[in-house]
């Protein structure tokens, strides 16, 4: 009796899957995308899962067999995959689809209602509001805090020995992290070295969380498996990345109202900005957990990314030192880094332009359809109630539009180069209305870093290029250590 019920169950949910997978309007619209062929209750999970490390080549494979516009049937759920730059363009500068899909469940559980993840009324205002803490005006404040964490980075980057070949992805992210700490939550205790004393405590819970949901973004399995852990986590929320955030937003009130009338001269921070309006510790707190994460893990991976290719390719890090050394003169950058120097940079800024075309730290994002939309540039509908993934790496490595997109060439990115792109062809930090508010932040803060760092060492590396792999996950990483050498500058 008990496996005649079983049976029957399995039965009725195979028809309801054919059903949903093939005669829904929604199915039968989205279907007509180019894809492989659709298995009951599994749909195509097979084709792109598997080990994390290998998901980018997977995908490739089935771009390269069902085109840039292609679809997935993750079970009974549709997704297409986009890397090409017109549907691209057409959804992402459409005020219209700003919700994100299914994928961002996991990741909102886990980092809360903050911008990247909140949905609707509660994004417009806040998005709004926060747009007030990146404005031009606050800038000098940040160049301040840029400079000083650069500096102590390059110390840092002193001490290692030379000519051993060695992974700067721990420096790199004490550094990024330590200055969005200063820069946006406005604490400063950071140790001469530039650690955070607390260290970290929180960097520490950012990177848990961050590798916990890597992969569960494309893996129906693992989203499973994190549904367990969560409730291992409501054990000891005290101890979670959570509770940590709460207790330094009430510890940051608490000095606040302390020193309330006292004027110090520091910079407005985007903890005050959300103290403006009323909000429960939880809604700050869920902020600060994001900016810390959004803010660290993308800007240290495009670092760590751009020393790489720097390195690999020595020619194009010469016409960077040559560059540092017309602005700054022989004995190298002593003054802190002005905005007037800043404009100067443009080679190191087509570099790092070149680097975040080639590794993307945000490979891939997502958005939920909420209407009908008829493609522009073909007799495509995509239904709605369909999630987009965007594959920014791949969009990235599209050869019509980057030929040898393999090879490392900052000249892409001359003003003219950028002039013939099509809009959208290339988009690290996403494009539309729901771009990264950080944007003009990170680029800042890479040119420092990268001048401060570039102007004092020469970096080298043995690791050839096609042997990097990357991981996919909301922000990546290179799959194994990017080890550099480094030999300061007046030894060379
Ligand atoms: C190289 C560095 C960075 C890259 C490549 C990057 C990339 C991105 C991308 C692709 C998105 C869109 C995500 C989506 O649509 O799902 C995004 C959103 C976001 N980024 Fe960045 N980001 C970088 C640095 C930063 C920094 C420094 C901050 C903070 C100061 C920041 C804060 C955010 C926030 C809060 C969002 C959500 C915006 C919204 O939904 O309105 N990012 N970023």
């Amino acid at each position: 009796m008990f496996l005649t019920i079983i049976f029957f169950n399995i039965f009725i949910g195979t028809l309801w899957s054919i059903y949903q997978q093939r005669f829904t309007s929604r199915a039968k619209k989205f279907n007509k995308f180019p894809g492989a062929p659709i298995y009951p209750v599994v749909g195509n999970v097979f084709e792109v899962l598997g080990d994390l490390d290998g998901v980018i080549e997977r995908v490739s494979e089935y771009i390269s067999k069902y085109g840039r516009c292609c679809r997935v049937w993750r079970l009974n759920a549709p997704y297409i995959v986009v890397a090409e730059h017109r549907t691209t363009h057409q959804l992402l500068s459409s005020a219209t689809h700003i919700e994100k899909g299914l994928d961002y469940d996991v990741l909102r559980k886990k980092f809360g209602d903050g911008l990247p993840f909140s949905q609707g009324d509660k994004w417009r205002q806040d998005r709004k509001q926060l747009n007030g803490g990146l404005k031009p005006g606050m800038f000098d404040g940040f160049l301040k805090v840029f400079n000083k964490h650069g500096k102590n980075l390059r110390n840092e980057l002193g001490k290692i020995e030379a000519n051993v070949a060695t992974d700067l992805h721990l420096l790199l992210s004490q550094c990024a992290l330590g200055i969005v700490y200063e820069s946006l939550l406005g604490r400063k205790n950071i140790s001469a070295s530039g650690k955070i004393e607390s260290d970290s405590e929180i960097a520490q819970s950012i990177r848990k969380n961050a590798d916990s949901v890597k992969g569960s973004l494309l893996n129906p399995w693992r989203v499973l498996n994190c549904l367990s852990k969560l409730t291992r986590r409501k054990r000891d929320e005290k101890n979670s990345f959570n509770g940590k955030v709460i207790k330094e937003v009430l510890q940051y009130i608490k000095e606040k109202n302390e020193t309330e009338g006292e004027e110090d001269g520091e910079i407005r921070c985007l903890l005050d900005i959300l103290l403006e309006t009323p909000r429960s510790i939880q809604d700050i707190a869920d902020h600060v957990k994001n900016f810390l994460a959004a803010g660290s893990d993308t800007t240290s991976n495009a670092l760590n990314f751009t020393l790489y290719l720097l390195a690999a390719h020595p020619l194009h890090q010469d016409i960077v030192a040559q560059e540092l050394c017309r602005i700054f003169g022989e004995q190298g950058i002593q003054d802190p880094i002005s905005f007037d120097d800043l404009k100067e940079m443009h080679y190191l800024e087509m570099c790092i332009r070149e680097s975040l075309r080639i590794f993307p730290p945000v490979t891939n994002i997502t958005r939920r359809i909420k209407q009908d939309v008829k493609l522009n540039w073909c007799d495509l509908t995509i239904p709605k109630d369909v999630d987009v993934n965007f594959s920014i790496i791949h969009l990235h490595r599209d050869p019509e539009i980057f030929p040898d997109p393999e090879t490392f060439n900052p000249l892409r990115f001359t003003k003219e180069n950028i002039a013939q792109m099509p809009p959208s062809a290339c988009i690290p930090f996403s494009a539309g209305i729901r771009n990264c508010i950080g944007q003009k932040y990170a680029m800042i803060e890479m040119k420092v870093i990268l001048a401060l760092v570039l102007s004092e060492y020469v970096v080298s590396t043995n690791v050839p290029q096609k042997d990097v792999r990357v991981t996919y996950g909301f922000i990546t990483g290179p799959s194994q250590p990017l080890y550099m050498t480094l030999t300061p500058r007046k030894k060379v």
